[in-house]
């Protein structure tokens, strides 16, 4: 969830209420025509932001400042409309300021994101005199992005997988600055706007809150569009098989460097009529001039209106929005096989376990056929290939096999899923006073405790009276210890399913589709 300094609740709701009655102003509507297509957006319509359909509202467990519903929405009903000229894209800013569109054309390596990082850098140097000045004060002030996790908390995430992740995409967005500083420098930014500590804040607010759009790979910004936060596909919506795989597509995007097939793909931008068909929740539609949003299901007064912002695992989530989510029907715990099971020709991404321990279907299939002896595999292929059971034995073998595998993962990180839950109420009752507590800790949180307040250069664990900083740092560590929790618990509850199968297999007689398929494996 996203933080800002404490002490400035008010200033904050001031701020809020300027910005939506520019917001208001610029044409940006919750009150938006049944059909926008076939009624001018202005000026027929009152002016009108929030209120209507939405109101901004905190919800403190699923990503803090959100939009409620102000009344009863309907599924697939239009709930907002920000009109093009409201939305600021690298394009929008070069053409207001000479400078910077002299300039930039001097640098055409640059990708799509990084000149639109440098033109958002640009515009805040201009401070009140920034015609989105209003807007742009909306913005969180730090993220909690991958790119931005200090050795500490990316040590923290403990598994190599993640750790590597955390890495790239902090040595991404170093080259990604380094290669802008030349520009930035020739635009003779203030100092403060070139630190590295700039850089990834304004590639942070890019990767968070930028609306695909298919003029623009590094996508816009779209003022209060940003204001709905997300909920997984599927998660929100109990809709039919059609409507589950099309909310796999998304409105707010990663980076286009990222390769999300997913985002890359067109968006609908079919006319309202054809509600029942919508494939997604939000998107820029041409015919209207405007960026659109649909409530994706039924919303009752005062629940969070969400969106999808695509289908993403909790590592992905945290990369690009700097948040996870406890409950994530995407998240995958990804396995490593062995060469030879490879062999099968399984991409590595379907080889995983589910957020419910169980096996992904790819992985039971490659491991079936792997268990079988050699000279068996080519007649069973088709069997195994389509999900079945090959043998009781073979069966067996796979979750002994699977089970062994989560046992050797878990053994191989610092703490355990009760080390880590100790870690995590500790963390959280440190905010509210000053605790030495941890001498009553097991020794694997204790030793944690200490490397962050090393880290964050505190005397001992119960001086935490904590700078801005070391309290941005304790956000991250959290966030860390609650993705490899996550982690770990899906594991157990791998093993668990995997005893379970077992147990099952042992006292059934389970009808052998081949019984000459015994595993090879032990023998
Ligand atoms: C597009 S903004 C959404 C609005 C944002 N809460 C705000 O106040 O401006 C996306 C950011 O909101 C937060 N967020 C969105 N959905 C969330 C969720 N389900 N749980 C936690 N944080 C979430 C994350 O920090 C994410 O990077």
């Amino acid at each position: 969830m996203e933080r800002r300094v404490e002490g400035e609740e008010e200033e904050e709701e001031q701020s809020l209420q300027n910005f939506l009655t520019w917001a208001a102003e610029l044409g940006i509507t919750d009150s938006p025509p049944p059909n926008p297509s076939q009624s001018s957006l202005k000026p027929s319509n009152p002016p009108s932001c929030l209120g209507k359909s939405l109101t901004v509202s905190h919800f403190p467990n699923s990503g803090g400042r959100g939009l409620a519903a102000a009344r009863h929405l309907t599924k697939h009903e239009l709930v907002l409309t920000v009109p093009k000229s409201a939305l600021i894209t690298s394009d929008t800013l070069i053409s207001m300021d000479n400078k910077l569109c002299c300039s930039i054309r001097r640098y055409p390596n640059l990708s799509s994101s990084q000149m639109l990082s440098v033109c958002l850098l640009a515009e805040m140097g201009k401070g009140r005199s920034s015609r989105w000045h209003t807007y742009l004060m909306q913005f969180p002030r730090s993220y909690d992005t991958l790119a931005g996790f200090a050795r500490f908390e990316t040590q923290a995430l403990q598994v190599d997988d993640a750790i590597w992740a955390a890495e790239k995409a902090v040595s991404k967005a170093e080259l990604e600055w380094k290669e802008a500083l030349p520009l930035m420098r020739e635009l003779e930014f203030k100092h403060q706007l070139i630190t590295f500590r700039s850089w990834l804040w304004a590639s942070a607010t890019i990767s968070t809150r930028t609306m695909h759009i298919p003029w623009d790979e590094a996508g816009c910004l779209c003022p209060v569009g940003d204001f709905f936060n997300y909920a997984a596909p599927g998660e929100d919506s109990i809709g039919s098989e059609y409507e589950d795989s099309c909310t796999q597509f998304s409105s707010l995007q990663v980076s286009s460097s990222s390769k999300n097939k997913d985002l890359e793909r067109e968006l609908d931008t079919r006319p309202v009529e054809e509600h029942s068909q919508r494939l997604i929740d939000a998107g820029y539609e041409e015919d209207v001039g405007a960026y659109c949003f649909y409530a994706r299901r039924n919303y009752r007064k005062g629940e969070q209106v969400l969106l999808s912002y695509g289908t993403y695992t909790n590592l992905e989530l945290l990369e690009h929005y700097g948040f996870i989510l406890t409950t994530n029907p995407n998240e995958k715990v990804y396995i490593q096989l062995e060469p030879d099971v490879y062999s099968n020709s399984w991409p590595k991404e379907s080889l995983y376990i589910q957020p419910d321990g169980k096996p992904s279907y790819a992985l039971l299939c490659a491991l079936r056929l792997w268990a079988t002896p050699p000279n068996k595999r080519k007649s069973v292929g088709h069997l195994a290939y389509s999900g079945q059971l090959l043998s009781r034995e073979n069966e067996m073998h796979v979750m002994r096999w699977i089970e062994n595998k989560c046992c050797f993962l878990l053994d191989n990180v610092p703490s355990s899923v009760e080390e880590d839950i100790c870690l995590l109420d500790f963390a959280d009752k440190l905010k509210y006073s000053h605790l030495n507590e941890t001498k009553q800790m097991p020794l694997a949180c204790e030793v944690e405790t200490a490397a962050f307040a090393k880290a964050n250069g505190l005397k001992t664990v119960g001086e935490f009276s904590f700078s801005n900083k070391a309290k941005r740092s304790m956000e991250r560590w959290k966030l860390a210890i609650r993705w490899r929790l996550r982690y770990k618990q899906i594991l157990v509850d791998c093993i668990t399913h995997c005893t379970t199968t077992m147990d099952h297999l042992s006292s059934q007689r389970i009808p052998c589709l081949r019984t000459d398929l015994l595993s090879f494996v032990d023998k």
